[in-house]
């Protein structure tokens, strides 16, 4: 593509030498990735300042470089005064801005985005709707799924596969849309139709300053909402008004809004929940119908991504009634409330709660229908808050009977440091046991008729990360082979 018209929705600009005739091949933000003839865009990073790597991509063939102060280079320099937004807005015009031409809802929230996504991509497949996900599990592109590292992927890598996604036919793409996404401007070259908002409560104040700034950088998608290129379609905010930071979200957007809830008085709501062994029911009701719902997922929290994914499904011109089909019939998702029966007489629930506010939901949930004890097994991720740790802790003995607390993924911190955050001026009786299979071992001998383990904090997840290596390791399949061996030798 010719340089210039890479760079023809930047709103200013200066370059160091003459760009007329230059042809750049493709785009990097990472000098050891560069290819011949490509764009290096510097971006100033949490660990390293990519200024500092020019002449690396210089020498692996960048032919032009863009970034926020002159740097001395013997191929042409593109001045911006924001790179990563710059970097957003190139690769958009690289990938022939795809956004535009796809309908494109984003979720965001602490809790609740993969499930949403989930939830509605089997509402606009059951549409006969063609569909592209991006999220914590994987990214699939009308039914071919791709590998990922991060939840929301660097703002190339979104608008790549968004091109793949126009490529591929797709009609809908659902977008899961991290803090850290915002926070870092990956997801400003994307032209949303809707974005939805679930709950804000306490995660990732390792990375954000204060609840303050994780709010700010959550609400960017709102303010973001109407800003493209195409901001000629209607766009919409969904907000779950039974949030307490709802308002600061309808503050933040400019766009009609589309509002749920089940306390406060929202455009969907829901209606006489019950939770049973099986499912929840509920009745939805939208201004012009209701219907009742009696799905398999479980949980009041579920009942709030349902609202939330029947908003976006409506918004979208989808009947009440394929809504209503998909809920009933959901297949849920890997590692949400998943339960592991090898014939043994009481429950194994695998649950991917990580933050204090989804571990208290699920227990919450489990204690309506347990007749018998709780166990849980949970532990905190290492490098990431650790704020959320004794939350974490208190909330697992406020609602187990029997506690252990284990590892997950400590990465490069000592396991030992992390239980001691987890348990300083804890109350309360809990083991540790710092193996996790040991650890769920323990908890399912333990267990009698009736009661529930839930094994907390990794889900889907296939790996134990330890000193940066990730070793193979899946709750659900370890809990199998256990049980099963149990049965062997009991
Ligand atoms: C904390 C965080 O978000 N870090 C992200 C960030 O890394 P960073 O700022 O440390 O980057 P850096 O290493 O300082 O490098 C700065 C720049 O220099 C470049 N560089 C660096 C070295 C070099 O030799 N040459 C070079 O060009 C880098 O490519 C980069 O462009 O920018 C990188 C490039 O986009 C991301 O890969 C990286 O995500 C890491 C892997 C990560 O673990 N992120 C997690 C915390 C995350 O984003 N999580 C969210 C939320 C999860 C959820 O709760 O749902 C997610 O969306 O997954
Ligand atoms: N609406 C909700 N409110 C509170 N807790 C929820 C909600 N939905 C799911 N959960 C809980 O949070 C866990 C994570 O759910 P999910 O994966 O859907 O969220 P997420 O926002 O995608 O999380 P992540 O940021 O880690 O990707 C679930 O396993 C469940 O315990
Ligand atoms: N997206 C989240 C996932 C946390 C999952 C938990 N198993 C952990 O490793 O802390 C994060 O990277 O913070
Ligand atoms: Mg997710």
């Amino acid at each position: 593509m010719k340089m210039k018209k890479l760079l023809e929705h930047l709103p200013f600009y200066q370059v160091t030498q003459p760009i007329s005739k230059l042809t750049v091949q493709g785009i990097s933000m990472d000098s050891r990735s560069i290819g011949p003839g490509d764009l290096f865009v510097c971006i100033r990073g949490i660990k390293v300042d990519g200024h500092d790597y020019v002449q690396d991509a210089v020498n692996n063939g960048a032919v032009a470089v863009m970034c926020e102060e002159r740097v001395d280079t013997s191929v042409p320099v593109i001045l911006v005064n924001d790179t990563v937004r710059a970097l957003a807005m190139v690769a958009s015009t690289f990938y022939g801005h795809p956004s535009e031409s796809l309908h494109v809802i984003g979720v965001t929230g602490t809790n609740g985005k993969t499930t949403i996504t989930y939830l509605l991509d089997e509402i606009f497949c059951r549409h006969k709707k063609v569909t592209g996900l991006i999220g914590t599990i994987q990214i699939c592109v009308a039914g071919k799924a791709y590998p990922v590292k991060n939840t929301t992927p660097d703002a190339l890598s979104i608008q790549k596969y968004l091109s793949m996604m126009k490529k591929s036919r797709v009609d809908t793409a659902i977008m899961e849309v991290s803090s850290h996404a915002l926070d870092q401007g990956r997801v400003y070259g994307c032209d949303f139709d809707i974005a939805i908002f679930t709950n804000l409560t306490r995660d990732h104040l390792d990375y954000h300053h204060d609840f303050d700034d994780y709010l700010r950088a959550k609400s960017l998608l709102f303010a973001q909402l109407g800003n493209g290129y195409n901001s000629g379609r209607d766009k919409y905010a969904i907000i779950n008004m039974d949030s307490p930071v709802a308002k600061r979200f309808i503050r933040s957007t400019s766009q009609p809004l589309l509002t749920y809830g089940i306390n406060h008085r929202a455009d969907i709501m829901a209606k006489d929940c019950m939770l049973k062994e099986t499912g929840t029911t509920f009745t939805l009701t939208t201004p012009e119908s209701e219907v009742r719902i009696d799905s398999p997922l479980m949980g009041l929290f579920n009942v709030y991504n349902m609202l939330a994914a029947a908003g976006a499904a409506l918004l979208s011109d989808i009947p009440l009634s394929v809504i209503q089909q998909a809920f009933n019939q959901s297949r849920g998702v890997r590692g949400r409330f998943e339960p592991v029966r090898e014939g043994q007489d009481y429950g194994v629930v695998v649950d991917y709660a990580h933050t204090p506010d989804s571990l208290e939901n699920v227990l919450k949930t489990i204690a309506e229908l347990c007749t018998g004890q709780i166990h849980v097994v949970v532990g905190c991720g290492g490098d990431r808050d650790r704020s959320k740790r004794p939350l974490m802790a208190q909330v697992a003995i406020k609602w187990a009977d029997h506690v252990i607390f284990t590892s997950d993924n400590p990465r490069t911190e000592s396991p030992k440091q992390i239980f001691k955050d987890m348990t300083n001026h804890l109350q309360g009786t809990y083991k540790i046991i710092e193996s996790r299979e040991d650890a769920i071992e323990s908890a399912l001998k333990a267990a009698y008729q009736g009661d529930v383990v839930l094994i907390a904090g990794k889900g889907h997840e296939t790996y134990q990360e330890i000193n940066g290596v990730r070793h193979h390791f899946d709750d659900c399949e370890i809990a199998r082979k256990i049980l099963r061996s149990m049965k062997e030798s009991p």
